[in-house]
């Protein structure tokens, strides 16, 4: 059972210089898809589910998909993670469903909408590694809110999200705050904010570094080289996934993501974690349409599925390739357990090293 906590696989994604791309599921298709694609590229993958997928799915379906795949494939180490956890509750629950990661994202209030202060942040976070560390189970904590820096405007596409217009010192993580963040809350890894956002609609041109800062990244991991960096939202949302989906009857207004060349250049810089869903959202939503539009006659959900889980598999396996995670598997020659992480925790081992 190789189901690796997100620390382990992070110190080896810096040691070898990769990224691991944490992919959403909510769904067997999607976890059977991923995993397709890891197995092929031998890649370790990080699996995550949202509140919204743990209501979705319920903790107990999600918990055996994860004991499936990891029986169905034991040779692939596969990272299990709370995305966006709003309050310690909410972790303390996924760890008990068999997270081995969590995300406390307290740059929002615990309702997901209200951008939170630095003391309820720092307070919220340190209340989640205090605990979580002493079962060896890792932490991702968030700095800064995810929102355009076109419009200002908060990320609340797809519900989680803060609302409103934000200043452009919420929306781009301060990197001697980051600095300080790291040291009070101990954090595994550090998710920033530089002009991403959730869903399909990030920018309404090819972005460049007014709308994408970049050099936020940079500046971070000047001032942190070994704290591993995360960045959310950041599907690249290809333009010829929009045009199936619009070719067969779907109506996505026309809409830029993250740049795979900028996710590389972020890998460079610290970025270890790089969280998409929507880019497999709409490899589905594209294959479902292009069969039920070009067979209206069809009504068994596997002649849609299938196709969908093929589209959803090719597109993990390319990023898998792109961020350098294929081929890393078989060199993680060991997955601890949490009960060991837990000792490093105790020892000091893992503490972040920060000046
Ligand atoms: O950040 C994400 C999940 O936490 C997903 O981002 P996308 O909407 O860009 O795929
Ligand atoms: O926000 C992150 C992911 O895209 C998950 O979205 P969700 O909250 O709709 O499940
Ligand atoms: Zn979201
Ligand atoms: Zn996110």
């Amino acid at each position: 059972m190789a189901r690796i906590t997100l620390r382990q696989l992070l110190d080896h994604a810096a040691e070898n210089d990769y990224g691991v791309p944490a992919f959403n599921i909510n769904n067997m298709e999607q976890a059977l898809a991923i995993m397709e694609a890891a197995n092929t590229v031998d890649a370790p993958v990080i699996i995550q589910a949202s509140r919204g997928a743990r209501s979705y799915a319920n903790d107990i379906m999600l918990k055996h998909m994860m004991d499936a795949v990891t029986e169905i494939y034991p040779h692939i180490p596969v990272c299990v993670h709370l995305d966006h956890g709003n309050g310690p509750d909410t972790c303390m629950t996924a760890i008990q469903a068999g997270f081995t990661s969590v995300m406390m994202d307290g740059s929002l209030k615990a309702d997901g909408k209200s951008p939170a202060d630095w003391d309820y942040n720092v307070g919220v976070t340190k209340t989640v590694t205090s605990m979580a560390h002493l079962g060896g189970i890792s932490v991702e904590g968030e700095l800064g809110v995810l929102g355009s820096l076109e419009t200002g405007m908060g990320d609340k596409e797809d519900g989680h999200g803060a609302e409103g217009k934000l200043s452009h010192d919420q929306l781009l993580t301060n990197p001697d705050e980051a600095v300080k963040f790291v040291r009070e809350t101990q954090v595994d890894a550090l998710a920033i904010a530089m002009g991403t956002s959730h869903g399909a609609y990030k920018f309404t041109r090819k972005p460049d570094g007014d709308i994408l800062a970049m050099n936020v990244i940079e500046e971070i991991h000047r001032k942190l080289p070994n704290t591993h960096l995360v960045m959310h939202g950041s599907s690249s949302v290809p333009q010829d996934l929009q045009e199936i989906i619009n070719s067969y009857g779907g109506k996505m207004k026309p809409t830029w993501g993250v740049p795979v060349s900028e996710i590389q250049r972020g890998i460079k810089n610290g970025v270890r974690k790089i969280n998409i869903d929507t880019d497999n959202r709409m490899a589905m939503t594209g294959q479902i349409r292009k069969v039920l539009s070009e067979h209206p006659e069809e009504f068994d959900p596997r002649k849609y599925l299938k196709p969908a889980m093929e589209a959803m598999a090719k597109l993990c396996k390319q990023r898998l390739q792109e961020f350098n995670t294929a081929g890393q598997a078989s060199k993680i020659k060991r997955v601890l357990t949490t009960a060991e992480m837990a000792k490093r925790y105790a020892k000091g081992e893992l503490a972040p090293k920060v000046a």
